[in-house]
Formats: C-alpha cells, structure tokens, sequence
C-alpha cells in the first residue's frame, strides 16, 4: 500500500507539467518548444516583452487554444485535448485581460451564478434565498475578494480594478486547483496592483498560481518563480532575485520594450 501511495504520488508530482508544447499561426512560431512544471502550491510568473508567446502559451494551457506539438499534464493526466469546460471540471480557473463578468448584474448575482456555474444542481425555478449555501458561499466570496461592501453594486458600475476583484472571486467560485491570471494587474491603479497584491498572497497556499504579467512589481511580489519568454522560447527562469540580476533578461525585455 506504502508502495503504491509513493508511485502515485511520485507520478502526480507536479501540479502542471508542459512538454515541447509549440503553437504556429500560419509560418510563424508564437510558442516553440516550451516545457515547464509547477509543483502544487507554486506560484509562478511568465514575463516577456511584447510578442514573446506569453498570451498564447497560457491560452494553450486554459485549453482556448490547441497546441500544433507537445504535451500538457495536470497531476499527471494528459488534459493536451481536453475543452476549456473539462479543465474547469478538473480545477483549472482562468481569468481574462478584460474582466469578464455580466455588467447588468449585481456583484452577489455574479458570484452566486459563477458558484452555481460549477457545482450544477437540477434547475429550480424558484428564486435563490440568501440562505441558499450557494448564496452563503458568493457572500464569502465577496468578502475574500474586498467587495464585502458592494455586493449590491452593478458589476458594470464598478471601478476597473474592482471588476478585478469580481473577476477573481469568480475564479475562485470553482475551488480551483490551478488558478491562471492573464494579466491581473493591467490598467490598475498604483493602489489597486497593492490590493491586488494583498488578495493574492492572502490565497490558499495550497493552490497553485500561474500568471502573465508585465507589472513587474506585482508578479514579483506575488511569485517565487520567474519564466521569461522571448521570440516563442523559455529564455531564463528562477527566483524574482535571480530574474532581476539577469542581464541577457534585462537586455532582452529591456531592449526589446524599448524598440
Ligand atoms: N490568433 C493569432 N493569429 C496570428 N498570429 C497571432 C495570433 N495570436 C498571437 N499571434 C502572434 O503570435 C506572437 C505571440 O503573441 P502573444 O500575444 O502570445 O505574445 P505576448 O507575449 O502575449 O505579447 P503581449 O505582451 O503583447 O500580449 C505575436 O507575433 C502575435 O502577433
């Protein structure tokens, strides 16, 4: 039995595992060759100038886009041609460089329908009550994600960093497993990448975060681990510290942001 557990958990070792996993669009190679694996619980950044492939790798991996090659494994099974759906189903969230939720609707009926969304129960005509533990639990959301107070504010209405907020405890309505951020911190105030930060850290450390960034000072603050991308390639990866002291890195980003 000992034996057994320790050959399962020697095959599940890692959260997300990437191989040779390349993407084209016609002649050009937008991803080439990417491997990379995140243990459960590691929370990782991919960083890159303009073009490097990061938004197409990580919709390679949310499954919105299939791999031309290569290889992806969650805990150990290949979801390499699992629909978007079926990865929701096995604990992957994802969220949007533009907030997506529905503007006509208050911020508790979002995070009731996102809750409802991914534990489906036989449809009930009836009106949810707020004792309804799917509505306990779109509460709690609301609070975890600061929103505590705006519950009843039409998610339209809201300010582009509390969309965020929104957006996140969506996310997080599935009890993710892995939780991939596209670009969290985009268009963010200098106070809302602080909150934003905060919420982040503040998550269960047993969940395992994925994001594309290009604030700096958010991915670094929120990360352990760094994988830069340029030109479709992993060029360097390692610890915020040991991204930052990088010169082919800064060379690379710096230059090419620059251009
Ligand atoms: N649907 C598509 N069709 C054709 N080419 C695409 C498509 N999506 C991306 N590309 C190209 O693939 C390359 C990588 O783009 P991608 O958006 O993944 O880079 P990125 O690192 O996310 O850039 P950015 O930081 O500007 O968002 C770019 O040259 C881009 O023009």
């Amino acid at each position: 039995m000992v034996t057994v557990q320790a050959t399962t958990a020697q095959a599940i070792g890692h959260a997300l595992e990437l191989q040779g996993v390349s993407r084209r669009f016609g002649g050009l190679r937008a991803v080439q060759d990417v491997s990379l694996s995140l243990a459960p619980g590691e929370r990782r950044a991919i960083i890159g100038p303009n073009g490097a492939g990061k938004t197409t790798l990580f919709n390679v991996i949310a499954g919105d886009l299939r791999p031309t090659s290569g290889t992806i494994r969650f805990y150990g099974d290949d979801i390499t041609h699992l629909p978007p759906h079926d990865r929701v189903r096995r604990g992957i969230a994802r969220t949007y460089q533009t907030p997506l939720v529905f503007p006509r609707l208050s911020v508790l009926d979002n995070l009731y329908l996102a809750v409802r969304g991914v534990r489906p129960r036989r449809m009930s005509l009836r009106r949810p009550r707020a004792s309804d533990a799917e509505m306990v639990r779109a509460r709690q959301l609301a609070e975890q994600v600061g929103l505590g107070d705006a519950i009843h504010a039409l998610a339209g209405a809201l300010a582009h960093g509390q969309q965020r907020q929104l957006e996140l405890g969506m996310a997080l309505a599935a009890d993710p497993k892995l939780l991939l951020l596209d670009e969290p911190a985009a268009g963010l105030s200098p106070g809302e990448r602080e909150l934003l930060a905060g919420l982040l850290l503040g998550l269960d450390p047993g969940m395992t975060i994925l994001l594309v960034e290009h604030d700096m000072d958010v991915a670094f603050r929120v990360v352990r681990q760094v994988t830069v991308m340029h030109e479709g390639r992993v060029i360097a990866e390692g610890t915020p510290e040991e991204i930052s002291a990088d010169e082919v890195v800064q060379q690379v980003y710096l230059g090419s942001r620059h251009d």
